[in-house]
């Protein structure tokens, strides 16, 4: 008789399948399949292989992107700081023959929009950037780490990753979603119940219906916030959606090749029987659009409601960390969140950024203005989103309706380039992160979806598309 293999979780297949090293009492070896890089976190780890008088043991599995520091209004690098940071990384991947993709070039755009958009990312493969968002990439049945300066610097030497395995979490959304709400009212609902520790040393595997319905680049957002819930990483087993995005990118197997893949990627999907470490399910059947109104992803409301009053919070952690987020928000218990008036509004990041995002938006926008008291940037992901945009006359929705049209980059997502906010000014982002500071000093930040970023750029305060005349 055949001795039954025990059922595995698809992130047990993954971590299993890359194995190249284990010890009691030393963390796993992983053999990583791509190493993607960026200008803010590879200086450090390139000068400590130099130091060490190592080199990439893998330049044909790693790729270099330049998205944080780049400026989006022009291709010139005129801010020195980022310039030497760009500076840095060309010469690095000239060096060790790294491929990047720089400022100017078709291909360029954010690290996180631009592996799966050229099919580098594909379903069973690790993907390692050092880059907390590396989350996204498990949207296509990847198992993807953001890791550590110093992690880059040994996957750089020698293709793996040492790394502790983590717990296994499911997480799924039942009943059915309304109209109007999307993946980012997903990530939103699902940190707001959890909390931004929720899934501390976990691996997600995002399951059910709810997910099954989402496009590729709607699981992208999700899994890309997965992060937001201090989890480790997120995953989604790959099906038609997800071959039927892959089939035909420039780096998928094509013929023969793409058959044996597709059969392959078939099984790659959490048992029947399976056990995770943890489940939570998120009923969706009420979700309306969110908006945070303070300073962690967790803190959010519906956009219909109002701003809590901290002293109603039972816990005292919570309680005091509500007290100090209104006070740096400058907003007061009771406020309606549909009163709350708006500087600017950011439509971008590698968290909705992507073409059906700036779809999302335009459609909104299509013969509509934005406020006069409201500057809306809208900044497409990658150089191939913004061309694709401007080959179905996006862009022109966009222009038309007063908004600024960009180049590629991180921009306004934080503040490391040109794109930032000034004197407080209160911003509503399409972004992840809304921490004190993260998209300029004193800057007020609220996360929104992609619908609900162009209706608040549109009413000059926070917005649903229902509530445009
Ligand atoms: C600069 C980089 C280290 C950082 C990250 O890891 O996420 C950035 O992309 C961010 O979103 O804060
Ligand atoms: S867009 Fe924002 S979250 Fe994404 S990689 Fe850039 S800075 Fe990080």
């Amino acid at each position: 008789m055949i001795a039954a293999t025990k059922p595995r979780t698809l992130a047990e297949k993954l971590w299993e399948s890359h194995v190249v090293h284990q010890a009691d009492d030393e963390p796993d070896l992983l053999y990583v399949d791509l190493h993607l890089t960026h200008e803010a976190t590879s200086p450090q780890a390139f000068d400590g292989l130099r130091l060490a008088g190592r080199t990439v043991r893998r330049a044909d599995l790693t790729l270099a992107l330049e998205d944080h520091n780049v400026p989006t209004d022009t291709h010139r690098l005129d801010d020195p700081v980022s310039r030497k940071q760009l500076e840095t990384l060309r010469a690095n991947c000239e060096r060790y023959g790294v491929e990047l993709y720089r400022v100017g070039h078709d291909r360029q755009g954010i690290v996180h929009v631009v592996g799966p958009q050229l099919g580098l990312v594909q379903p069973g493969m690790t993907v390692v950037c050092g880059d907390s968002h590396t989350s996204t990439h498990g949207a296509l049945g990847a198992l993807a780490f953001g890791v550590g300066t110093s992690d880059v610097e040994h996957v750089l030497a020698t293709q793996c990753l040492a790394i502790d395995r983590p717990r296994t979490m499911a997480v799924e959304f039942t009943g059915r979603l309304p109209a109007g709400v999307g993946a980012k009212d997903l990530a939103l609902a699902l940190i707001g119940e959890i909390g931004t520790n929720g899934g501390e040393g976990h691996l997600v595997e995002y399951r059910g219906e709810v997910v099954r319905a989402l496009s590729m680049e709607a699981r992208m957002t999700l899994c890309n916030m997965t992060i937001e819930a201090g989890a480790r990483a997120g995953m989604i087993a790959p099906d038609d959606t997800t071959f039927a995005y892959l089939a035909g990118r420039p780096h998928a197997p094509s013929g023969e090749r793409w058959e044996r893949a597709v059969a392959h990627w078939r099984g790659l999907r959490t048992d029947e029987g399976a056990v995770f470490d943890r489940a939570v399910t998120v009923d969706v059947s009420d979700l309306t659009p969110l908006v945070t109104w303070g300073t962690n992803p967790s803190q959010v409301v519906p956009l219909g409601g109002t701003v809590p009053d901290p002293e109603e919070i039972a816990d005292p952690a919570a309680r005091q960390a509500a007290r100090r987020a209104l006070e740096y928000m400058e907003l007061s218990p009771g406020t309606r969140l549909r009163d709350v008036p708006l500087d600017v509004v950011f439509l971008g990041s590698c968290t909705n950024g992507r073409i059906e995002d700036l779809r999302a938006a335009a459609g909104v926008l299509r013969g509509r203005s934005v406020a006069s008291t409201t500057r809306l940037l809208v900044v497409p992901g990658s150089a191939q989103v913004r061309r694709q945009a401007e080959d179905e006359g996006l862009h022109e929705v966009f222009l038309r309706a007063g908004a600024e049209w960009r180049l590629p980059g991180c921009s306004m997502c934080l503040g490391m380039n040109a794109d930032r906010l000034r004197g407080g000014e209160r911003c509503a982002s399409t972004s992840n992160r809304n921490y004190e500071g993260r998209q300029g000093a004193r800057a007020r930040t609220h996360l929104v979806s992609p619908e609900v970023a162009a209706a608040s750029a549109v009413a000059g305060r926070l917005a649903a598309p229902s509530d445009l005349g």
